[in-house]
């Protein structure tokens, strides 16, 4: 880290996939890590044949944005790289500004790419970025996902996104811009103290003393990222072992899960509760270790509009029925976000819980060995007050009902995405 700025491209090209996509994109802010890094992709683009496409996101917040990204235009009109500028509209003037403007520029990219075709989008953050993460996320007592900050890559519904700077220091950074000739932009928000990021800039500058520097800092966090490499995969060769998907629900062997590790224990809990419930903000850890002591002792709770029933020598996480009771779709639309029913033609079909009115016109569904409240809880067609299918219940008429297919199988609700 922070070695000479001439070896620069050879570290960031060896960061990268052995072979690139042919259209690559990279999101330019104009500030020097990532016009550095539009900088070194260029010179990486020429060589292998790959085409490289920019674009910058106007939040519309500042006076000067506007100006920033025409000059970020020009400098990619000067490169030969295509460029856009993404325009962002939609702040309503409540909720957290920055946390609403990161997500704005997220979705935008991410669209962008998908329109253009593009499957990578390369971002430059820094080893100052992942030490700030760092330092940002001690102040919230996070664990070893946490502390791993960010990763190399990660997918963005479905376009990915890689860091290939992350293992660069901005002064690096910008010795190499200096070394090119090339000017910067600086953003005055770098400055202002009421960001948690600048904070935590500021603070990382008295801490040398300890050694704690924005190297020593990324390095923790790659370290971590190996550990937390390592549970991911024990939790995900866990949940083989002693969770079931079945009628939109998982079954849990309690005694297997009593015996597992705390932390694979936790992480299985929220793993299984998020594939339940739908991908969301992970529930806190208090709420998780209660829940994970409840599983133990087979007390039935309820977290994340999931309900935990215990059946014997399982628990049942299922979806909780007050959380669906309301939702209604017609077949070939999405139920609960996730859902999909597929049958024969049936005019004036609902798909609706299959819930306590439901239930008793199916006769057979204990032979299915699911638990009434877990049954109530799943999808079933509707025509009026009749049930015309029940899949789940074991109840079929012709029809199916499968999770869409943007959501990942089960196995892979352990890993980091
Ligand atoms: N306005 C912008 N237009 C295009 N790309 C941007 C813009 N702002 C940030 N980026 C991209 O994101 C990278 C990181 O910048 P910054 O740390 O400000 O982003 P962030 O999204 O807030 O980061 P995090 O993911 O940590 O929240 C930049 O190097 C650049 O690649």
């Amino acid at each position: 880290m922070s070695s000479p700025a001439d070896t620069l491209p050879e570290r960031v090209r060896a960061l990268l996939p052995e072979t690139l996509p042919s259209r690559l994109g990279v999101a330019v802010s104009g500030g020097s890590d990532s016009l550095a890094l539009l900088h070194l992709l260029v010179r990486i683009a020429r060589d292998e044949d790959v085409r490289l496409f920019a674009a910058t996101v106007d939040h519309g917040l500042r006076p000067d944005a506007a100006a920033e990204a025409a000059s970020v235009s020009e400098t990619c009109a000067h490169l030969g790289v295509s460029h856009v500028t993404l325009k962002w509209t939609g702040w309503d003037r409540s909720g957290n500004l920055q946390d609403q403007a990161r997500q704005a520029r997220y979705g935008l990219l991410r669209d962008w790419a998908v329109l253009q075709d593009i499957p990578a989008v390369a971002l430059g953050h820094t080893a100052d970025d992942q030490a700030e993460t760092v330092l940002m996320r001690l102040g919230r007592a996070s664990g070893v996902r946490g502390l791993s900050g960010m990763s190399f890559a990660r997918d963005l519904d479905g376009v990915t996104l890689w860091r290939p700077l992350l293992g660069e220091t901005r002064t690096a950074l910008r010795d190499y811009l200096q070394a090119e000739g090339v000017r910067w932009i600086e953003d005055p928000s770098n400055q202002d103290l009421r960001f948690d990021r600048i904070k935590a800039r500021e603070a990382l500058g008295h801490l040398s003393g300890l050694g704690i520097t924005a190297e020593t800092l990324s390095r923790v966090a790659a370290n971590l990222g190996r550990a937390n490499r390592a549970l991911e995969h024990f939790a995900q060769e866990s949940a083989r072992r002693v969770a079931k998907e079945i009628a939109c629900a998982v079954r849990v062997d309690r005694a297997g899960f009593a015996a597992l590790p705390e932390e694979i224990q936790r992480r299985l809990l929220v793993g299984i509760l998020q594939r339940i419930s739908g991908p969301g903000y992970p529930p806190r850890q208090s709420k998780v270790e209660q829940v994970v002591q409840a599983v133990v002792a087979g007390r039935s709770s309820t977290l994340s509009g999931c309900q935990i029933l215990t059946d014997g020598n399982s628990s049942w996480f299922c979806r909780e029925l007050t959380a669906v009771s309301a939702c209604v779709a017609r077949p070939a639309e999405l139920w609960d976000g996730r859902w999909i029913a597929t049958g024969p033609d049936t005019p004036g079909a609902q798909i609706r819980t299959l819930g306590e009115t439901g239930l008793p016109q199916v006769p057979d569904w204990r032979a299915t060995g699911v638990p009434r409240m877990v049954l109530m809880a799943t999808p079933a067609v509707w025509l009026g007050d009749q049930i015309v299918s029940a899949p789940f219940a074991g109840f079929l008429n012709g029809w199916t009902f499968e999770m869409d297919p943007k959501f990942p199988e089960f196995s892979a609700s352990f890993l980091s995405h």
